[in-house]
C-alpha cells in the first residue's frame, strides 16, 4: 500500500500543489495542517507514514518544535523550507530529519526525497527494534544471573552503553543520607574497559574528607527526579546538587542525565550518566530508559540484592589503583589495532559495534589519516560477512574514463582494449563488503549508476546483455563535507541520503590529544620490531613536541614521524625527533604553506633525505661494514639501501 502523508504547510497555494503532486505520484495525502499544534493533534488520532513539514508555520510552535516530538515518536519527516539562516538549519539538523528540501524545488527532487525518507525510516526502525530486543534480553539475563553486585552493575552499564553514551555511570539508592551513602560507578577508560569508582575513590579524586562529604550530603538538596543537565544549555535549567557538582568537577563532565527506578520495597535507585561532551543528553535518551523501565527494574532489584561485599570482579590493587578488566579495546579483538581511549573515539567505536552485524550502509566521515579505512575493515570483520571478501576502491585514484568498468566490470570486446572479460569490484566483493573510499570524488554520472546498484542490488557490466545480482554491503568514506558538496551541486542529494543511513564521524587527532602518547608508543614498538631495533622509550622533549603539534595529517602523519624517528635512532637511546615538526604556524615563521597531507609527506621525505645524506657524507658513502652508515644508524644494510632507493639518494647527492 502506498505511504500515507501529512502535509504541514501554512501557505495554501504551496500546500495544495504539493497535495496534487503527491497524489499523482501515488501517495495518499490525509490532510493539510497549517500549524504544528494542528498537525500534532491529527497525528495523535491517525497513524501516518511520513510528514512533510515546513519550518515556519502559523501558531507559536515552529516546524522544528514539531519535529522534536516526531523524532521522539519515531515518525519520519522531511523538511520543506525556504532559505533559512544557518542557526535555523543547525537546529533543524539536530532533529535528524529524513530529508530536507529547499523551496523552490523541482517535482523530481521531492519524489526522490520521499522515496529515500521511506527507505531510511524502514532501516532506522529495523535497526532500532533489533537493538531494543537485544537490550531487553540482556537486562532480563542480568536479573537471572548470579554474579556479585559490582559485576551485575558492570553488565548493566555495558548493555545500556549503546543507547545512552556515558563516560561515567553511577548508581545509588535514594533517599540519600550521609550515613547510607552507597553510590558507586564505573568510569569508562577504554572501549570495553571500566574503572570502579566507590566512595573512597570519590574522596580521593575530589580531595574531600569523609566528614565533609557527609556534611555536604546532610545539608544539600538531593536529586529526586528525572533530569538532564547540559552545561551551557540555558533552556533546561535544573538544580545541580552538591553531590552532582562533585562528580561534574572531578572529571570535567559537561552533561548528565538522572533516571530513577522504583523498587518493590518502596525505595529508589538512581542511575546517573555523566559525559565530557556538551549537550549530549536529550529527551530521546529518557524515552529509551522509560521504554525499558520494567526490565531495568528487574535487573536493579537483582543489583541491590546482590552482595556488594563479595569478592569483586575488578579488584583493588595494593597501590589503591584499580586493575583494568582489559587493555586497548578490550573484548573486541577486531579493535585490537585501534589504539586510543578518548571519549570521541570510543563513541565512534560504539557505533561500529552497533552497526557492524547488519547490512546497513555506513558512511565514515573524517579528515585524511584519521583511521577511516581501519574502521571500515573493523565493520567488515565484525559482520557475518567476515569470511567473504573486503574490497577497497579509492574513488579518487581511478580515472573517470575507467571507473565504470572498474566498478561494474566489462565483457570481452566491450571497448577498445577490453581483450578479455573482467569482473568489477562489485562482483569481486560479492558476499562481502565493498569499501568505497573518497566517495566525495566520484563523478556525477557514476553517482547515478551507484544509486541504481544500491536500489536494485544488481549491476550492469559494460557491454553486458543483462544485469547480474550482487550481494554486497557498502561502506563509504570521505574527508569532504558532503553536505557542502550537495549544496554546490557536486554530489547527488539522493545518493547522499542513501549512503548516510548510518554516519560515523572519526575525530581528528588534535581533538583527541590524550591518545597521542599511546599511539606513539604503539607505532614505535611496531617499527622497532620491523627494523629489528631495541625500543628504549621516547624522549620527554619528543613527547612534548608531539603533544604541542596540531597534526594536519592525523594518525598517518604520526605514524610516519615515528617511522622516521625509529630509522634515525641508533637502537641504544630514546627516540628523538631530530627535526621539529613543521605544522604549527607559530613555530616556523617563514614556513612554506603546508595545506595537504602531500605537503606533510614531502617535508618528511626531505628531512629524512637530508639526514641520511649527512650520515653518508660522514661515512664517505660507505653503507655496509664497520663504520658504514648502516652500522651508525643501527639498521640492516638492506633496509638502508631500500630507503636510499625509495628517497632517490645517489652518489652525486653526497657531493663527493
Ligand atoms: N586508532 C588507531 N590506532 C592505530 N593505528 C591507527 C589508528 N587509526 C589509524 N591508524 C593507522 O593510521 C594510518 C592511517 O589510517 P587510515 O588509512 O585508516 O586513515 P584514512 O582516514 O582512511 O586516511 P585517508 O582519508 O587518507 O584514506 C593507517 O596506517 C592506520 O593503520
Amino acid at each position: 500500500m502506498s505511504a500515507k502523508i501529512l502535509i504541514v504547510e501554512d501557505e495554501f497555494v504551496v500546500a495544495n500543489s504539493l497535495r496534487i503532486l503527491l497524489k499523482q505520484a501515488g501517495y495518499r495525502v490525509s490532510s493539510i495542517a497549517t500549524s504544528a499544534e494542528e498537525a500534532y493533534a491529527i497525528l495523535q488520532k491517525d497513524k501516518h507514514d511520513l510528514v512533510l513539514l515546513d519550518i515556519r508555520l502559523n501558531g507559536s510552535e515552529s516546524g522544528i518544535d514539531l519535529a522534536r516530538k516526531l523524532k521522539a515518536e519515531h515518525i519520519a519527516f522531511v523538511y520543506l523550507s525556504a532559505n533559512s539562516s544557518q542557526k535555523v538549519l543547525e537546529e533543524a539538523k539536530k532533529t535528524e530529519p529524513y530529508g530536507f528540501l529547499v523551496k523552490p524545488f523541482r517535482e523530481k527532487d521531492l519524489l526522490v526525497a520521499l522515496d529515500i525518507a521511506v527507505y531510511l525510516h524502514k532501516n532506522r526502525l529495523e535497526s532500532k527494534l533489533r537493538q531494543e530486543a537485544l537490550l531487553e534480553r540482556q537486562l532480563l539475563e542480568i536479573s537471572l544471573d548470579v554474579s556479585d553486585g559490582k559485576q551485575t552493575f558492570l553488565t548493566i552499564a555495558r548493555a545500556i552503553r549503546t543507547f545512552i553514551p556515558f563516560d561515567l555511570i553511577v548508581c545509588g539508592t535514594r533517599p540519600l543520607t550521609a550515613s547510607r551513602f552507597d553510590d558507586y560507578g564505573y568510569l569508562r577508560v577504554g572501549f570495553d574497559d571500566y574503572q570502579f569508582i566507590g566512595k573512597d575513590e570519590l574522596l580521593t579524586i575530589s580531595g574531600l574528607r569523609s566528614d565533609s562529604l557527609a556534611t555536604l550530603i546532610e545539608n544539600g538538596n538531593t536529586d529526586t527526579h528525572v533530569a538532564t543537565y547540559n552545561n551551557g544549555a540555558t533552556k533546561d535549567a535544573v538544580l545541580v546538587t552538591p553531590l552532582q557538582t562533585i562528580w561534574l568537577n572531578a572529571y570535567n563532565f559537561e552533561s548528565y542525565l538522572v533516571f530513577p527506578v522504583a523498587l518493590s520495597n518502596g525505595s529508589w535507585v538512581h542511575y546517573s550518566f555523566y559525559s565530557r561532551r556538551r549537550d549530549i543528553y536529550m529527551q530521546s535518551h529518557l524515552a529509551i530508559l522509560t521504554g525499558f523501565v520494567s526490565s531495568l527494574t528487574k535487573a536493579t532489584e537483582k543489583l541491590v540484592h546482590s552482595d556488594l561485599s563479595s569478592p569483586p570482579t575488578i579488584r583493588l590493587s595494593a597501590s589503591g589503583k584499580h586493575d583494568r578488566t582489559t587493555h586497548n579495546q578490550g573484548s573486541i579483538p577486531e579493535f585490537k589495532s585501534i589504539i586510543g581511549k578518548h571519549p570521541l573515539l570510543l563513541a565512534a567505536l560504539d557505533l561500529v559495534a552497533q552497526v557492524a552485524p547488519y547490512n546497513t550502509s555506513v558512511l565514515i566521515l573524517g579528515e585524511s589519516g584519521t583511521g577511516k579505512e581501519s574502521i571500515a575493515q573493523a565493520i567488515h570483520s565484525l559482520s557475518a560477512r567476515k569470511d567473504g571478501p573486503f574490497i577497497r576502491v579509492n574513488c579518487a585514484s581511478i580515472p573517470a574514463s575507467l571507473i565504470e568498468s572498474e566498478l561494474f566490470g566489462h565483457e570481452k570486446g566491450a571497448f577498445t582494449g577490453a581483450i578479455e572479460k573482467r569482473k568489477g569490484k562489485f562482483e569481486q566483493a560479492d558476499g562481502g563488503t565493498l569499501f568505497l573510499d573518497e566517495i566525495g570524488e566520484m563523478p556525477l554520472d557514476m553517482q547515478v549508476r551507484l544509486l541504481r546498484v544500491l536500489q536494485e542490488k544488481e549491476i550492469d557490466p559494460v557491454g553486458g546483455k543483462s544485469p547480474r545480482k550482487v550481494d554486497v554491503r557498502i561502506v563509504t568514506a570521505t574527508n569532504r563535507n558532503l553536505e557542502r558538496e550537495v549544496a554546490e551541486g557536486r554530489f547527488r542529494l539522493d545518493l547522499y541520503y542513501r549512503l548516510n543511513v548510518f554516519p560515523i564521524t572519526l575525530p581528528p587527532l588534535r581533538e583527541r590529544k590524550s591518545d597521542i602518547l599511546a599511539l606513539a608508543v604503539y607505532f614505535a614498538n611496531r617499527f622497532c620490531n620491523e627494523f629489528n631495533k631495541d625500543f628504549n622509550g621516547i624522549s620527554q622533549s619528543m613527547i612534548d613536541e608531539l603533544q604541542r603539534y596540531t597534526w594536519p595529517g592525523n594518525i598517518r602523519e604520526l605514524e610516519n614521524v615515528l617511522e622516521r624517528s625509529v630509522i634515525l635512532n641508533d637502537g641504544k637511546s630514546e627516540l628523538e625527533l631530530k627535526q621539529s615538526l613543521s605544522g604549527t604556524a607559530d613555530k616556523v615563521p617563514n614556513k612554506v604553506a603546508i595545506e595537504t597531507l602531500g605537503d606533510v609527506r614531502r617535508i618528511q621525505r626531505e628531512t629524512e633525505r637530508d639526514y641520511l645524506i649527512s650520515v653518508l657524507k660522514k661515512t664517505k658513502g660507505l653503507i655496509r661494514g664497520a663504520n658504514g652508515a648502516a652500522e651508525l644508524l643501527n639498521i640492516k644494510p638492506t633496509t638502508l639501501e631500500a630507503r636510499l632507493a625509495k628517497l632517490g639518494i645517489q652518489r652525486e647527492d653526497l657531493g663527493t
